[in-house]
């Protein structure tokens, strides 16, 4: 009988491995953002990347991040991580657990505290400094949301698309 394989990815890999796959489908030149719902067992729910809600084309809205607040993104584009509350279509998100690769503006956090997500695992906080990202912080904090930076292991992988 041959053993098992031993470089298998772990759970963790693999659900922020999927968070970044989805943020590939975002059309934001700047910054793609890419979110894996998660459930208790490990099974994914949901995901979701940043981008123009159904019916406002990607290429009509503005994508600029600079100008008149009515002609830059910020006023139109959905975060992934609210995309991927939106897009669950089962019962409930309680207890469950977000992957995402940009740590949650504070709309966002109120989203996953209001649907019950109980953890937390993020990649970059390029925005850590920020009014949105300290109130997030501050709000999961006092709604007892458990947040912890993915700890990479630089291993990449190929996949032929
Ligand atoms: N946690 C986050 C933070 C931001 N987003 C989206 C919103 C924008 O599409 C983009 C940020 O653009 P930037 O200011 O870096 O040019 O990322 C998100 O989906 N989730
Ligand atoms: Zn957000």
């Amino acid at each position: 009988m041959s053993d098992k394989r031993k470089d298998y990815i772990s759970w963790d890999e693999y659900f922020m491995g999927v968070a970044k796959l989805s943020a590939l489908r975002s059309k934001d030149p700047n910054t793609q953002v890419g979110a894996c719902i998660v459930s208790e067992d490990n099974k994914i729910l949901s995901m979701g990347y940043n981008g123009l809600p159904r019916g406002c084309s990607d290429d009509e809205f503005p994508w600029s991040r600079e100008g008149d607040p009515l002609d830059n993104k910020y006023l139109y584009t959905a975060h992934s991580e609210l995309n991927a509350i939106l897009n669950y279509q089962g019962g409930t998100l309680q207890n469950a657990k977000m992957y995402v690769t940009l740590f949650p503006c504070n709309e966002c956090a109120k989203a996953i505290i209001q649907a019950g997500i109980k953890t937390l695992v993020y990649d970059c906080d390029k925005y850590s400094d920020t009014a949105s990202v300290i109130a997030s912080k501050r709000m999961l904090n006092a709604a007892g949301v458990r947040y912890y930076k993915y700890d990479s292991t630089g291993r990449t992988v190929q996949i032929e698309l």
